[in-house]
């Protein structure tokens, strides 16, 4: 199994690492365009491999794609994170360009590749991805929600002052700071809902924490978060790579599902050897389905954008 991650930063080196530390993959090649960069992480990290018991090899590369050929998963990272006080929507100026150009330049060495985008705005590179290279809708996966999901499963033990393995619960919809549609109806405490157990004002509080989870951590580091982000992104190549036929919410090309056409945005998806295997459509109470229906036209705004 070989995976190739675009992008040498933080995110990539993140994803890298949770990569080799799960021990999956036979090999890991980082790619980015800064000279020495990638080939300075790719060594920092395996000289983890004998303190975290791991095989997988890393090799770095700077912006040579040959070295990408036949990949099974390719993860794109590459692209400016935003600062505080940013939206992720302002990032596509400079992030769509690079965007393009890598998702073509992999595709070009690994004809048969799996892409998990993770650049910003998320939903809108990966629709970006399916409108200008060839490959299947099964394919192509926007990584935003299986972090999102995290996020909330945090802000719900928070509020339910319990252990996050106790919790579960799911967050769909777009990438964005508005966008998010956190499941409260859907989430649970070992199986009991976690509205019996908190106030609706404490799991509005959760909802509105979870939305913003991405901008607060951005102000408190001055820039995008790296370790949450590169564990959910390791979370989605390993469904893939160990064919897990595992659910997640991911972006994906809606074609009528959740009454939704021609955009990417967070669904629940089986994701197995073939990428995405399956979209779950799933029930929802009103009020989601027409937060679902806003992120929808928010993240269909920021697709306008896009030159294509
Ligand atoms: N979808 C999600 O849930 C998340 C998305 N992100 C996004 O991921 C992206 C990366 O974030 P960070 O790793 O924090 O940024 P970073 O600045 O640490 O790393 C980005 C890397 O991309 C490289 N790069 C730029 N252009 C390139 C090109 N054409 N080819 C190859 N490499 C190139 C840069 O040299 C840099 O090393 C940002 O757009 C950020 O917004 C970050 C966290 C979560
Ligand atoms: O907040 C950002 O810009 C990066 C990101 O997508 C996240 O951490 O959720």
């Amino acid at each position: 199994m070989k995976v190739t991650v675009v992008g040498a930063g933080a995110v990539g080196a993140s994803c890298a690492e949770y990569i080799a530390i799960k021990n999956f993959a036979s090999e890991v090649v980082l790619l980015d365009i800064k000279e020495g960069y990638a080939e300075g992480k790719a060594m920092d990290l395996m000289q983890c491999a004998s303190l975290n018991g791991f095989d997988t090899k890393i090799t770095g590369i700077t912006n040579d794609y040959s070295k990408t050929a036949n990949s099974d998963i390719c993860v794109i990272t590459s692209g400016i994170p935003r600062k505080p006080g940013m939206t992720r929507e302002e990032l596509i100026g400079i992030n769509a360009g690079i965007v393009k150009s890598v998702s073509s330049s992999l595709i070009e060495h690994s004809p048969n590749t799996i892409i998990i985008v993770v650049s910003n705005p998320m939903d809108t590179m990966t629709y970006l991805v399916h409108k200008t290279t060839n490959l299947p809708k099964n394919r192509i996966i926007g990584m935003g929600g299986a972090l999102d999901s995290a996020r909330f499963k945090y802000r719900l033990a928070e509020a339910l002052e319990a252990p996050i393995s106790d919790v579960d619960g799911m967050v769909i919809g777009g990438h964005s700071d508005t966008g998010m549609v956190p499941l409260t109806s859907h989430a649970t405490r070992n199986s009991v809902k976690v509205s019996e157990f908190l106030s609706d004002d404490r799991l509005n509080q959760v909802k509105e924490d979870t939305k913003v989870g991405g901008a607060t951590l951005t102000k408190l580091l001055g820039t995008s978060a790296w370790y949450a982000p590169g564990a959910a992104v390791s979370g989605l190549v390993q469904a893939i790579a160990c064919d897990q036929k595992k659910m997640f919410p991911c972006s994906t090309l809606l074609e009528g599902e959740y009454g939704l056409s021609d955009l990417c945005i967070g669904v629940p998806v089986i994701l197995g050897k073939n990428g995405i295997e399956k979209i779950v459509d799933i029930p929802l109470s009103d009020a989601e389905k027409t937060h679902m229906q806003q992120s929808a036209e928010g993240v269909k705004k920021t697709n306008g954008l896009l030159e294509l």
